[in-house]
């Protein structure tokens, strides 16, 4: 990990490198952009033709066997798993689904005076399309991720699609129902998911986590398809003057073994845990070759004059996931993906079990968005209705405004309901005539 002084000569410097990672999604993804971009041209080209290759060639896929994996293929999955793994699925998918049903929002009306009745309607998204990564690893987690909150949302077509998916992965997919799953990944398959194919319906929307080629190809197609964000290389911030060292190397070691691409940083006012920390981590991560190289390239330990500078510097780099001392910390939170507090709060606990969603804004996206909720596959539909009263009685106001902009049709609409206040442009056209 590479020591950032902000304080005395190496103040520059850490502006310098901070500049950079606020800036790290569009640097990072410049390098897959052209082709990822020929990939989509080619699936938009040739359809199902260029699906199976692109699979044979990148996806390890081989060229025999179906791209749609069938409920019975689902169903001996979950018989051969485990039943220790079986168990932890029906754990993971119990809270997750309990935190997701918590997220829903209800339907509601208002009526702001007597006569209108205004309201929100909730709505699932009709088709959603959930990338399960499983390129390094497979993650089955990332299944339950995304498929639990469309499922309580009400979506009713969920696609699923994940290269060369585990058994596990298929388990998992058999434990929710899912009866529409593709084994097909990378930029490929958000090409389809969002563009269709012969065979495969495109979706409304794409969501779910994956390396910078799914990435780059979900920030592509998103005029065409709508898109959760941008869930890409892992990040972690550690934000922490007391924790245990160990612990947050730890930490920094297990997200970090998620790509080369990762993001790993310690943020501290304190030189003996910056250096305790930058020791153990160089000791765990060398028997993991993937975490050696993410904090070899993207490990930083940024060492501040003040604990105002770390808490700055923490918001700044709106990191994917967060972790703090203490609940007190939470006051000072502005921009992360999901904070996690004290020291047994390791940040693994999040990416399977304890419920929240592990999918989470990476790239700084965190400024703007949590992570991924139910709230992603609703739409929320306004309703208003008048009766005759209350449009006399709100008609005038409306007139103002709409004479304001000189938008005469907006106002007729309103007067030729005879509310009265004036007679409607055409009416004074006819008049004048
Ligand atoms: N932010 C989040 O919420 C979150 C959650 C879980 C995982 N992740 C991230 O998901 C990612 C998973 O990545 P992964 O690679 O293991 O699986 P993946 O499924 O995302 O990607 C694998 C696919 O990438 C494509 N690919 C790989 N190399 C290519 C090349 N040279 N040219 C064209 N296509 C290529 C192939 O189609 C391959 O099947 C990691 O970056 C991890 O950090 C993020
Ligand atoms: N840490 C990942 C989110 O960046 C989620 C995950 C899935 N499996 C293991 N971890
Ligand atoms: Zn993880």
């Amino acid at each position: 990990m590479k020591l950032v002084r902000t304080t005395g000569r190496g103040k520059a410097e850490a502006q310098r490198v901070l500049l950079a990672l606020e800036g790290r999604q569009e640097s990072s993804a410049e390098s897959v952009a052209p082709v990822v971009r020929k990939i989509i041209g080619q699936v938009r080209k040739s359809g199902d033709r260029a699906l199976r290759r692109l699979v044979a060639q990148l996806d390890g896929v081989s060229p025999q066997s179906q791209l749609q994996i069938m409920p019975d293929e689902m169903q001996l999955a979950w018989n051969e798993t485990p039943e220790a793994v079986r168990g932890a699925l029906q754990t993971a998918a119990k809270n997750i689904r309990a935190f997701a049903e918590r997220q829903l929002p209800g339907k509601w009306s208002l009526a702001p005076i007597p006569g209108l009745s205004t309201g929100q309607l909730v709505r699932p998204i009709d088709a959603v399309g959930c990338y399960v990564p499983s390129g390094r690893h497979p993650l089955p987690s990332s299944l339950l991720m995304t498929v639990i909150p469309a499922q309580v949302a009400g979506v009713e077509r969920i696609v699923v699609a994940s290269p060369n998916p585990a058994r596990e992965t298929l388990a998992a997919a058999h434990l929710l129902g899912v009866d529409c799953f593709y084994q097909m990944g990378g930029a490929q398959a958000i090409a389809v998911l969002a563009y269709g194919t012969e065979t495969i319906a495109r979706v409304d929307k794409i969501v779910g986590p994956g390396n910078l080629y799914v990435t780059t190809a979900k920030r592509l197609v998103a005029f065409d398809c709508a898109i959760d964000m941008l869930a890409g290389p892992t990040e972690i911030v550690v934000t922490s003057d007391k924790g245990n060292a160990a612990y947050i190397a730890a930490d920094l070691v297990a997200q970090a073994e998620h790509d080369p691409h990762a993001l790993a940083v310690l943020v501290t006012t304190q030189p003996s845990l910056a250096a305790e920390v930058i020791h153990e981590v160089k000791t765990r991560a060398k028997s993991n070759p993937v975490a050696k190289e993410s904090l070899h390239t993207r490990g930083f330990v940024f060492l501040t004059g003040s604990l105002d500078e770390a808490r700055t510097i923490t918001n700044r780099l709106a990191p994917e996931h967060l972790t703090v001392d203490s609940q007190a910390d939470l006051s000072w939170v502005r921009n992360a993906g999901s904070v996690f507090v004290g020291d047994y709060s390791t940040q693994p606990m999040g990416d399977y079990i304890s419920g929240p969603n592990h999918t989470l804004p990476t790239g700084g996206l965190a400024r703007v968005r949590g992570g991924l909720s139910v709230m992603d596959f609703i739409k929320l539909i306004t309703v208003q209705s008048y009766n005759r009263s209350a449009l006399k009685s709100l008609g005038p106001s409306a007139i103002a405004i709409a004479e304001a902009e000189g938008l005469d049709g907006h106002a007729d609409a309103i007067r030729s309901r005879s509310i009265g206040r004036g007679k409607t442009s055409s009416s004074r056209r006819s008049a004048g005539a």
